[in-house]
């Protein structure tokens, strides 16, 4: 049947309409649920959009952030989250990736302990791939999904032993076009997490899983609020005990660095632990502070071990532990690298050193960005972590002050440090309006989050007073300008040819990619107006 044909319930409008093939996702049934939650939580996602635009104002005023004095009693009261299941006990290796139909096999077998399925920064959100992503996830819920690849012949299906299944739908900045209700966009994260818990979470539960989350880029307590509240009520729509659903928060923003306590606080019966999402840390942390004196080095110079970095990862260890929950590390964006063993076993090496460190601080699992990782971050928490989880190391040694959080680490801005900004940026963003939300660039991982780094980086350094080279040469947008258009010829003839250069359009990568760094007022996320290219 047609959707034309389909009767969906009233005030609920495709403007693009639904490919055929992936009918069923966007079922009458499927869509009034979604338009439920929608109804219901839309005015709350605009009120806390506006109070981050407040905050805003506040830091370009000057404010520093700090710890909030009206959640003292939290912060120092004696709570633990609610138990967590047991497929989410042992998560010492965590595989993520967009769910493309053949890595949503490669990830479920990759003998990871759990795979987050990434509707988020490693997804381009094309209405295409946002329902072919759904329908995928449902396949794999099902264990019915198979891949048979026309250019290999190889035929790819599921082990009988797979990592646990765990969501990231997208954050509360964006909305889906592609779905009205009463005449308003949906936003994406009701829409990705709705249609997901409708389709998935009652067979997961039978199959002795559950309704598994990640909750990306949230700036306050009062976000993950909203979050705990959506989700009490999908369970009771959907007849399913609150409590059910697992959700582990991505702490992902200097903001949110702040309210750690509140947040799982306020998702108590929901939350599963939190997660160092280093790259849009780094993001936000450029963001926030970008019209004050604050100035970051070169994108290669903020690493783990600088000072602020490792600040707020012992600290996250630190509240995960004490409030009972799983403290997961983060994504070190080396991958294997075909055809040239010294720069593969360099790779290797850095994804060992970056797990030692988080193994031996105290986290208890990681992420890896591709399969060929999984082994060496396993061999490196069975060495260091023999048990599930490390939750009793208290890590009470460890003391963090909020000047900790907002130290900026010293170090030049370099010529070189500003055409790989370009460059990555560039070419990131070709992927991205061709329609691929993670991509191998320069030998690294490049998604959403660290592809924002590196536009942040020129935007700032192109306006603020102190966005100067080492060589004392001013950056303009002038230099910019000459700087991208060399870059885009060495990508076209050395990067990936001429061909690929017309197909993923970097005509119009260009063009967004002056735009964001050029205009005046900086774009809270690339994503945002990125998504008009998109049909
Ligand atoms: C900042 C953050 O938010 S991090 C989290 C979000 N980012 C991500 O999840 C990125 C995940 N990683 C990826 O998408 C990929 O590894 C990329 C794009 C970086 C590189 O992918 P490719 O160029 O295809 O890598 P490569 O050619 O080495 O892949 C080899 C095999 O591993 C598979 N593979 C690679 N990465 C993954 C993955 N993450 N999940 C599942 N399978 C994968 C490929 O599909 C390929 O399979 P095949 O041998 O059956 O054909
Ligand atoms: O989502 C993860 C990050 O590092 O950003
Ligand atoms: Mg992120």
């Amino acid at each position: 049947m047609s959707h034309r044909e389909r009767k969906f319930p009233a005030g609920i409008e495709f403007p693009a309409g639904i490919y055929e093939e992936y009918a069923e996702i966007l079922s009458p049934e499927a869509a009034g649920f979604v338009a439920k939650l929608a109804r219901e939580f839309t005015p709350r996602v605009h009120e806390l959009l506006r109070r981050r635009e407040e905050r805003q104002r506040e830091f370009d005023a000057g404010v520093k952030p700090d710890f909030l004095p009206e959640t003292r009693e939290i912060r120092e009261g004696d709570w633990t989250i609610a138990p967590v299941p047991d497929d989410l006990q042992d998560r010492r290796v965590e595989i993520t990736g967009p769910p493309d139909r053949k890595m949503l096999i490669n990830a479920l077998n990759s003998g990871a302990s759990t795979y987050m399925t990434d509707l988020e920064d490693a997804n381009c959100p094309t209405w295409r791939n946002m329902l072919e992503s759904q329908y995928n996830i449902r396949d794999a819920v099902n264990r019915t999904i198979t891949y048979d690849d026309p250019e290999t012949g190889r035929h790819y299906e599921l082990n009988d032993e797979v990592s646990t299944l765990i969501v990231r739908p997208r954050g509360w900045h964006l909305f889906e076009k592609h779905m009205l209700v009463d005449g308003e966009q949906v936003p994406a994260p009701l829409f990705d997490f709705g249609l997901c818990f409708f389709h998935n979470a009652g067979r997961l539960i039978e199959m002795g899983s559950g309704p598994y989350y990640y909750l990306p880029k949230m700036e306050s307590h009062l976000e993950a609020r909203l979050w705990n509240d959506v989700f009490n009520m999908a369970q009771d729509e959907l007849g399913i005990p609150r409590g059910t659903i697992k959700a582990t928060v991505l702490i992902e923003t200097i903001l949110a660095t702040f309210e750690m306590h509140e947040i799982l606080y306020e998702l108590r019966e929901h939350a599963a632990g939190l997660n160092c999402g280093r790259w849009d840390y780094i993001f936000s942390f450029i963001k926030k502070f970008r019209n004050t004196d604050i100035i970051l080095p070169d994108r290669a110079r903020i690493t783990m071990t600088v000072p602020f970095m490792r600040a707020y990862t012992l600290l996250t260890i630190k509240t995960c532990h004490r409030r009972g929950a799983h403290a997961i590390g983060g994504m070190a964006a080396q991958i294997p690298v075909k055809g040239d063993p010294e720069q593969n076993e360099k790779a290797f090496a850095a994804v060992r050193a970056d797990k030692e460190r988080e193994a031996k601080d105290g986290h208890d699992g990681t992420w890896v960005a591709h399969p060929g990782m999984v082994q060496t971050a396993k061999e490196v928490f069975d060495q260091y972590m023999p048990q599930p989880n490390q939750i009793d190391k208290k890590r009470e040694d460890v003391h963090v002050t909020a000047e900790d959080l907002l130290e900026p680490p010293e170090g030049p801005i370099t010529m070189e440090g500003f055409r790989n900004n370009v460059s990555v940026g560039v070419q990131y963003l070709g992927a991205w309006l061709a329609g691929r939300g993670a991509v191998p660039i320069f030998n690294l991982m490049e998604d959403t989050a660290t592809a924002e780094i590196s536009r942040a980086q020129v935007w700032q350094w192109i306006h603020h007073p102190k966005g100067i080279l080492e060589d004392g040469t001013e950056v303009t947008v002038d230099l910019f300008r000459r700087v991208l258009a060399e870059e885009l010829e060495k990508i076209k003839n050395d990067i990936v040819g001429p061909e690929r250069f017309e197909r993923d359009e970097f005509g119009k990568a260009a063009e967004l990619f002056d735009r964001l760094s050029t205009q005046d007022e900086f774009v809270e996320f690339l994503t945002i107006p990125g998504y008009d290219y998109l049909e």
